[in-house]
This record gives structure tokens, sequence and C-alpha cells, in this order.
């Protein structure tokens, strides 16, 4: 059995983009803070997350454990969701189950206006992505090789009727009387019975191959049509092969249906209000032009994954009244070549025909890839061009043109720098990840559309404080998620409990309820985890526990821990060497109570070493190795190190030094502390779920003043009367949990994974 990391609640687009097979490397965050960059430092963290999460099932699956059926059946079943998967155990997928996969059903169906059309078209660009031309060309024969078989046995009926032949009873009941060729039959003596032949099929013949080719060439347009992308939404009616200029744009008119407005999303006043600077300009540009100003050509709507990106924009388009042309950066890319600039072409001209108007790109990093690098991909001329031919249009037509560009992305460090300059996006326009305010106004909003047995105000409050770090998208997912829990249970109304229910599965994943742990491994979860417990608790600058659980969840973690963190900007060194301590309470705990340290510190001592490499050889910590540092690059295709093998040498030293003066600092810690330790893994082992008040009952309130009131002394107050200038008492789930989105942060998540 392996242990790894959980990470941090999987993001609705994460997990799009997961199941879809890319692979992710999304980082966070467009504020330029240290703390920020150092927890976005790229290549800290390769994704783990995900590729683990592959390797580990390929690993479970391949290995041929003795899976009980239930599992096999899962694991079919995930099997069958993921042709990525699928094709890596077999070339021959079932061929109902992998056409579905590539060309789902409801392809067809026009984007209900705003609604749904966002999450659709994230799928089709998973699709998309999958559309290989090995795909296609597998599709192709999917489909010509019935009709070549059909054909065949067609002509093989064909029977000239001038001519004589004789054939059996059996010839004649097969070929002739069950197709229902026989015209008449005439008998002529006691042996041999003479048979007329219908003309008509023969004429048939003649053109069933011509018919044939014309039926499979109109099929495979409607195919392409619709499976490529190319579909006709917004009402524009089928397009086929001929009209692959046109990308899959979605317009929201004046009089659209279903409009997103701002009141719709929460939160991210800052950005709305720059945002309608943008429509004021697209809608009085004469104002700005007689003052001599250059009106702003674009911007960019950076933040984490499910932020609300995509949402504001459409709220934009609601708002302004302007026509809105909304598409995808991977909806320019074909498979053939030229398409993409040609797209790019149409797009623009189709909105200045509109003008004012305003277009959106969402994930823009599909193109906006800075040139010249970024994998070994044969596609790259092909995104290149698409991105030049986007640079140009932005310059080009100057500013009459009336066309405001919105794009969204999670990496504004790997665009392109020429797609920055003034005159393109020149601005850019931050969201972040909600507070516990701005979680608490997204609550409101999906609480509404819920029946709950209380006042949503009651809920959102408290939801909010339970779900640090969500982001929006999460949010939503939760109170989804707690009204499925709800249903299931056949129940009118939804309560508390299902709201919890609904976090940790969001969290960690579906419980596995009959997930067999031996007594012994259960009690090395509890002691580990109750390690990190004790040892954040009693750590000054390390965060205090929110939560703690010991199920077994689907995200194949055995257990999780939430923390409350401070969100301060900047880390201190005292910080960064009380959260390794904290890190590394779990193996302490394993060693100094339990006598036996298992593998369960995996994750935990990846973390630490990352988070001290960062230390020493990017942060400028270590005296040894000086004021230099060496930022790891993100795409990890790093041929040489910056550094000379005897610096790397003495940052290896150094990092080594540190970790075990950091271990040792948290072995004392857990002997000061043993009997605390223990009393909490038992509390574990019985209750399974531990809350912050119970870890008050056992070690008491944590003895530290600040000066300033932390994070946790506001969610000690319950911030009933906090949230009113609650914008920095906020409570945010340790993302170093979670480097699902490539960001790695000390503040971790602890948990248990078992492959
Ligand atoms: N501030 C918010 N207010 C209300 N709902 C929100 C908010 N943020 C996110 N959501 C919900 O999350 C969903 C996903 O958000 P959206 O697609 O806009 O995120 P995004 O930032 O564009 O993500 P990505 O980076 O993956 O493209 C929205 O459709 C909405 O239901
Ligand atoms: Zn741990």
């Amino acid at each position: 059995m392996t242990f790894s990391k959980l990470s941090r609640p999987l993001s609705r687009s994460a997990r799009s983009r997961f199941v879809s097979g890319r692979c992710l490397g999304v980082h966070g965050g467009g504020t330029s803070s240290l703390k920020d960059e150092f927890l976005n430092s790229p290549g800290l963290l390769a994704d783990n997350g995900g590729s683990g999460f592959v390797r580990g099932y390929l690993t479970s699956i391949g290995a041929g454990r003795g899976l009980g059926p239930k599992r096999r059946l899962e694991d079919l079943n995930s099997l069958l969701a993921n042709p990525r998967l699928w094709r890596l155990f077999s070339d021959e997928a079932p061929k109902k189950k992998n056409y579905e996969n590539f060309y789902p059903k409801d392809k067809k169906e026009i984007p209900k206006a705003n609604e749904n059309h966002k999450s659709e078209s994230k799928e089709e660009s998973g699709t998309e992505d999958q559309g290989s031309f090995q795909d296609f060309m597998r599709q192709i024969q999917g489909y010509l090789a019935p009709m070549v078989l059909l054909a065949l046995i067609l002509t093989s009926y064909s029977i000239n009727p001038m001519e004589r032949k004789e054939i059996s009873f059996q010839e004649f009941k097969n070929k002739l009387l069950e197709p229902g060729l026989v015209e008449r039959i005439e008998v002529a003596n006691k042996s041999v019975a003479k048979v007329y032949v219908r003309s008509t099929p023969k004429e048939l013949m003649k053109f069933a191959p011509t018919v044939l080719f014309f039926a499979g060439l109109l099929f495979l347009g409607r195919r392409m049509q619709g499976g490529l992308g190319m579909g006709g939404s917004g009402g524009k009616g089928p397009r086929g092969l001929f009209n692959i200029g046109k990308a899959h744009v979605t317009r929201v008119d004046k009089n659209a249906k279903n409009k997103v407005y701002f009141k719709d999303v929460a939160g991210c006043d800052e950005a709305k209000q720059e945002i309608m600077e943008f429509v004021h300009f697209l809608k009085n540009p004469k104002k700005y032009e007689e003052l001599g100003a250059k009106i702003p050509k674009g911007a960019l709507l950076v933040g984490p994954p499910g932020t609300g990106k995509t949402l504001l924009a459409k709220a934009t388009a609601g708002e302004s009244g302007v026509p809105f042309l909304s598409i995808s950066g991977s909806d320019f890319m074909e498979m053939f070549v030229g398409v993409g600039p040609l797209r790019v072409r149409t797009l623009f001209s189709e909105a200045r025909q509109c003008a004012p108007s305003i277009i959106f790109i969402d994930e823009i990093d599909a193109i906006g890839r800075a040139r010249g690098r970024g994998g070994f991909s044969g596609s790259n001329d092909e995104r290149e061009s698409t991105l030049n031919q986007l640079l140009v249009e932005m310059d080009g037509f100057g500013t009459t043109a009336g066309v405001v560009v919105l794009a969204g992305t999670n990496r504004p460090d790997i665009l392109d720098k020429a797609l920055l300059r003034p005159g393109r996006f020149d601005r850019q326009i931050a969201i972040d990840k909600p507070d516990i305010k701005g979680r608490e106004q997204i609550f409101q909003i999906y609480l509404k559309k819920l029946k709950i047995d209380n006042e949503p105000s009651f809920y959102s409050q408290r939801l909010a404080a339970l779900t640090p770090g969500f982001a929006g998208a999460d949010i939503a997912n939760v109170c989804n998620e707690a009204a499925l829990i709800a249903a299931r249970g056949e129940l009118k109304q939804i309560s508390m409990q299902h709201f919890e229910g609904a976090i940790d599965r969001i969290i960690g994943g579906m419980e596995k309820k009959n997930k067999v742990i031996s007594k012994l491994e259960r009690r090395t979860v509890a002691y580990h985890e109750s390690g990190h417990a004790v040892a954040g608790w009693f750590l000054e600058h390390a965060e205090p526990l929110l939560k703690v659980t010991i199920v077994p969840r689907g995200t194949a973690a055995l257990g999780f821990a939430q923390y409350v963190p401070n969100e301060n900007l900047l880390m201190t060194k005292e910080q960064l060497f009380d959260m390794t301590c904290m890190t590394l309470g779990g193996r302490a705990s394993e060693e100094v109570l339990l006598g036996k340290i298992s593998t369960g510190a995996q994750n935990d001592l990846e973390k630490v070493t990352k988070m001290t490499y960062a230390q020493v050889a990017i942060y400028g910590f270590s005296e040894k190795v000086g004021l230099v540092s060496f930022p790891q690059r993100e795409d990890g295709f790093e041929m040489s190190k910056p550094f000379s093998s005897q610096t790397g040498a003495i940052i290896d030293t150094e990092v080594r030094d540190w970790v075990t003066k950091a271990y040792k600092r948290t072995v004392e810690l857990i002997r000061e502390h043993k009997e605390h330790v223990a009393q909490i893994a038992e509390l574990l082992l019985e209750k399974e779920v531990l809350h912050q008040e119970d870890l008050v009952r056992v070690l008491g309130e944590r003895p530290f003043e600040s000066a300033e009131p932390t994070n946790y002394d506001v969610f000690k107050k319950g911030f009933a009367e906090e949230v009113d200038d609650g914008e920095k008492g906020t409570v945010v789930v340790d993302e170093g949990s979670a480097s699902l989105d490539g960001r790695w942060c000390p503040r971790s998540v602890s948990s248990w994974r078992c492959g």
C-alpha cells in the first residue's frame, strides 16, 4: 500500500480538465505579492495531484490485486468514462461508449443562452482535445466499415434476370425469397421450378454504390460538424465541413433570454467596477477621444479556476447591453492548418460588424502561450500563427472599431509578452478566491435556490466559515451536492448535516464506508493526524486546526485536515519554520507514540522538501547559500541548472540540515505533548471527525496572544458580527494541500491516500 497526497478541493474546472486527460498545471493568482509568488512558485510543484492519481489508478488495475467485483466494476466504469485511460489498456474500445465519449449525445443542443454554455463549452473543448487525427480516422473507419460491408452484401444479391441459373432450394430461400426479390414462381415439373426475379432491385443495385457514397459523405459531414465544435450554436443553423473557418462562438444579443447580471456574481466588486469602465469607454468613445485618450482595447481577467471569470464576462454582456461574442481559446485550434488564424479573423470581423461589441476569449492560454516554447508538439506553428493573427487583429483596426476584448486565464505568467503590451491586453483584472465575506455572499445566491430548514443567512455564515479556500464554483457545487444528499435520504428539506457531507465530499471525494482498513492502519492514521493537529496547536506561527477526519474517501484519501490559515501576504522565516514543523508533526507522532514509522508521511516530506528548497535557493534565507535566487522553470524542462555543482551541493546540505533541525524541534514538541497527542488520536478513533471545539476541549485555548486579531480569533468569535469588516478575517483552507492546481503552499491539508 502506498500513501500519497490529497489535494485541494478540486475545482470544477480542474476536474473537467483532469477528466479530459489534459495535463494540469494551473497556477493561480494574479497579484504579485511575495507570498503569491512564493505560493505559485512554478516548478516547486509538479502536478502531482493529477498524474499521481492516474498512476495510482493504473497500478491498482494493472497490478491485478485481488479487487472485489464491486471495485472492478467501479474501475471499469471510470475506465469507460475516460477514453485516455481506456486506450492505455486496449485498442478496441467498445464502439458505442467510445463514440459517446468523443461526441457526447447532447452535442447538438443549442446552449441555453448563458446559463449552461460555460460548462458545455468546457466539455466540448475537452473532447475536442482528444480528437487527434488518429481518433478522427478511427471514427471514419468506424462509420465506413459497416457501409462497405452493406454494399458488398447488397451487390451479392444483384442477379441478372436474363440469365438462367440453377440454384438449390436453400439458395432460393435465402437469397431470393426472404429478401423479397421473387416476382412469381412457375412449377415446370416435379423437380424444377422457374423463379422470376423482380427487376427493380437491379436498377437499385446499379446506383447503390453511388447512393451509398453520397449518403456516407453527408453523414460524415454531419458528424464532423457536430463533433468538431463547429456546430451551429447561437441558432445559426447547421454548418459543415465547408464552414470550418467559423469557430464555436456564442453570441449574446440584446434580447437574449437568461441573461446574467452583476447581481448574479457575488463579490469581486473592484473587478466589476473596472470592467464597467471598459464598457463606458466602449459606449462613449468620443468623450475620451476628445481629450486625446486612447481607448484601451482589452483586459485580462486573471484568477484561479472557478472564481467566476467567465460568469463575470457574461454579466458584463448582460449589463452593457452590447453584443457579446464568447469563444474558448481551444476552439480556435483545429486539425487543419490555417483554421486558427482564419477563425480569429472571422471572429473579429463579426464583432466589428456589430460594434460596439465585446469579445470574450476564455482560457486564452490555450493560444496565448509564449511563442517559441511549450513542449515538443508539432501543433506549435499553428498555435503561433493563431496568436499572431490575434495580435494583428487587436492592433489592427484601431480605435474606431469599437470592439473590446476580454480574456480569461489562470496563467498570466505563461502568456506571450506581446499580448500584454499596451494596445492589447493592457489591463489585468484580478479575481481572487473569495474571502469569508465573499463566500458568504456566494452562498446566499445559491442557497436561495434550495429548500433549507433555516434562514439562508443562518447557513451562509456557517458554511462560509467551513469552506476556506473554496472558489465560487466549489460553493455552487457544495449547494448542489447537499441537495443531492438530502434527496437520496428522501427528505423534503436540506439541513446542516447535508451541507457538511457535501463539503467533505468535495474536499475528499466520496465516502468509502466499506473500505477495508485494518485496525492497525486506522490507528496509525489517527496518530499521524493527531500529531499534525497538536503540533499546529502549540506552534505560534503555524495554523490551528479547523477540522480533521479519518473517514476514508474516494480520492483515495484516508483522512484529511483543514486548517485556519492567516492571510498574510508575506511569510517570515519563523512562520515557515513552524509550518515545516507542523508538517512533520505526523511523522514525529508516529515515531514518538507508536514507535514505528510508516509511508504515510511521504506527502508531508515532499512538501517539506519543496518548502525548504524554496527558502534556501529562492528566497535567500540561508546564509551559506547567500542572497541569490534560482527560481525553477515552471514547465519542468530544465536542461542545465543555473548554478554550479558546488552551489548545488551547498544547497542540498543546507536543505537537509534545515529539515533535520525542524524535525528535532517537532519531536521535542510531540514528546512534550505526548499525552495530548494520544488523547486526540483516541478521540479521533472514536469519533472519526473532530472539530475545533473538540480540540479546545482537550488541549485548551491556544496559548498565543498576538497584536492583531488573527483569523483564528475571528473564527473563534464566530463571525456573525465580524462579517462587515471581516475583510482580512478569512478562513482559508490550506491550499498547500492542494497541489492539483499546480500550486504549492506550505500550509497543508495533511492527508493520506491509499493507492
Ligand atoms: N463570484 C461568484 N458568484 C456566483 N457564482 C459564482 C462565482 N464564482 C463562481 N461561481 C460559480 O462557479 C461557476 C464557474 O465559474 P466560472 O466558469 O465563471 O469560473 P472561471 O473563473 O471562468 O473558471 P475557469 O478558470 O475554470 O475558466 C459559475 O458558473 C458559477 O456558478
Ligand atoms: Zn501527514
